[in-house]
């Protein structure tokens, strides 16, 4: 384990043997203050050491800060020097592990469907919302007991993640939207591992993925929606009501290992829209929050926007700024509604570990983490 000093904030990886938790790996064995604690899995590969308990599928080798770190089970005894919790678990496990982890006073950074819709629970795309993080004063002030350091933030569905980027952009340029056409090509390793079978998949696309369109359809309107505060101060995410935005999501599984690739047509409410190139000039200009902030996982450029007539491409584009930031391109004029265009991200690390550390890097920027 790496020496600690007064910058470093120690912090534990649920799920650390998945795809997520790899890719979490990867990224805070290199992480400026962040500093791997203990690591946690299923009983299947606790008490062994992580280089015996990993299936490693990247393309760097494992780390050496935790080839011989031994994985414990996912209680929160095991992790009690870590402030940070990250999650890559598995959503049948998440819900009562996460919660265990949030009522012993852990900050917890979600990866997993299970508390997304919870009304006091921050789902947050941090190239697009990260102000609904204050949010969690109001979680641990109305848990019972009341808590002091503990917390749960969640980060989208990863086909969610992609498109509400540059939707977010075009919201703050020309909004509000009024409706809006999704339609995905997911990677296969969205499905975590051994995922999707190989004759399954290969020459092949599937049109269905369980709970994936509800969840994009659902969660844009929490991300893109305010947040209302009461007179008394209560605060609701507003589901984005003042404005309401209608969202068609069609979801497919495509012979991609990393990179969902998905087409988006948007209707704005300003009448006469914006033209394709003043949206590609808003999206090339999109600056959101977190780069303000200095978070040191932040893309330097949010949304790159392509003029070539045949980008983005997974294989290309997946690994733009890191995989941290999201690439578009083919803007144009929609004939149904008023604009579309193509945008790529990596499912993996903005859709999942990028941004639960981005989260966290700004929770610990803005106070809200106690180490
Ligand atoms: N892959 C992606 O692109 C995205 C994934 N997500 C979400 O992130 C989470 C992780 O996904 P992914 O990495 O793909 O999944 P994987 O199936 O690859 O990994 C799941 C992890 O959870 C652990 N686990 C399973 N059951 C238990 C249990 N009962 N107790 C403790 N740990 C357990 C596994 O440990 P072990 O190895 O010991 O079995 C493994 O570390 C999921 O909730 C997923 O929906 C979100 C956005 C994108
Ligand atoms: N279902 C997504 C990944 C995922 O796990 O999503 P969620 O965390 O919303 O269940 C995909 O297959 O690409």
């Amino acid at each position: 384990m790496q020496p600690l000093d007064e910058r470093q904030i120690q912090v534990g990886v649920l799920g650390a043997t998945g795809t997520v938790g790899q890719r979490f790996i990867v990224l805070l064995a290199e992480h400026p203050f962040f500093v791997i604690r203990a690591l946690g899995a299923s009983a299947r590969s606790a008490g062994k050491t992580y280089a015996k308990a990993v299936n490693w599928k990247q393309t760097s080798p494992i780390p050496t800060i935790v080839r011989d770190t031994i994985v414990n089970e996912c209680t929160p005894d095991q992790f009690a020097e870590c402030s940070v919790i990250f999650s890559g678990l598995d959503a049948d496990a998440a819900g009562d592990i996460e919660k265990a982890f949030r009522d012993a006073d852990h900050a917890v950074f979600s990866n997993a469907k299970n508390y997304r819709r919870d009304p006091l629970v921050p789902l947050i795309v941090p190239l697009a919302n990260p102000g609904h993080l204050n949010m969690v004063h109001q979680q641990r002030s109305l848990h019972s007991p009341p808590l002091q350091k503990g917390f749960i933030v969640t980060n989208a569905n990863c086909s969610t993640t992609a498109y509400v980027v540059p939707l977010a952009a075009l919201e703050k340029s020309f909004g509000p939207i009024e409706s809006c056409i999704v339609t995905t090509m997911q990677a296969i390793s969205g499905g975590g591992y051994p995922g999707v079978p190989s004759l399954d998949i290969m020459d092949n696309i599937i049109p269905y993925i369980s709970g994936e369109e509800e969840k994009i359809e659902w969660e844009t309107l929490k991300i893109l929606g305010g947040i209302t505060e009461a007179d008394d101060g209560t605060k609701t995410f507003d589901m984005h009501a003042k404005n309401p935005l209608r969202i068609s999501a069609s979801c497919n599984r495509v012979p991609v290992i990393d990179g969902h690739t998905e087409c988006v047509s948007v209707r704005f409410k300003r009448r006469p829209p914006p033209s394709p190139q003043q949206v590609r000039e808003a999206m090339a200009a999109y600056t959101p929050d977190i780069q303000a902030v200095g978070c040191p996982s932040a893309p330097r450029h949010a949304i790159f926007v392509h003029e070539e007539v045949d980008r983005p491409q997974p294989r290309l584009d997946r690994y733009y700024q890191n995989g941290a930031g999201v690439s578009v391109g083919r803007v144009r004029q929609c004939a149904v509604l008023d604009v579309k265009f193509v945008v790529l991200a990596n499912n993996v690390s903005i859709g999942a570990a990028t941004s639960s550390i981005l989260n966290a890097e700004l929770a610990v920027m803005k106070g809200y983490v106690n180490y």
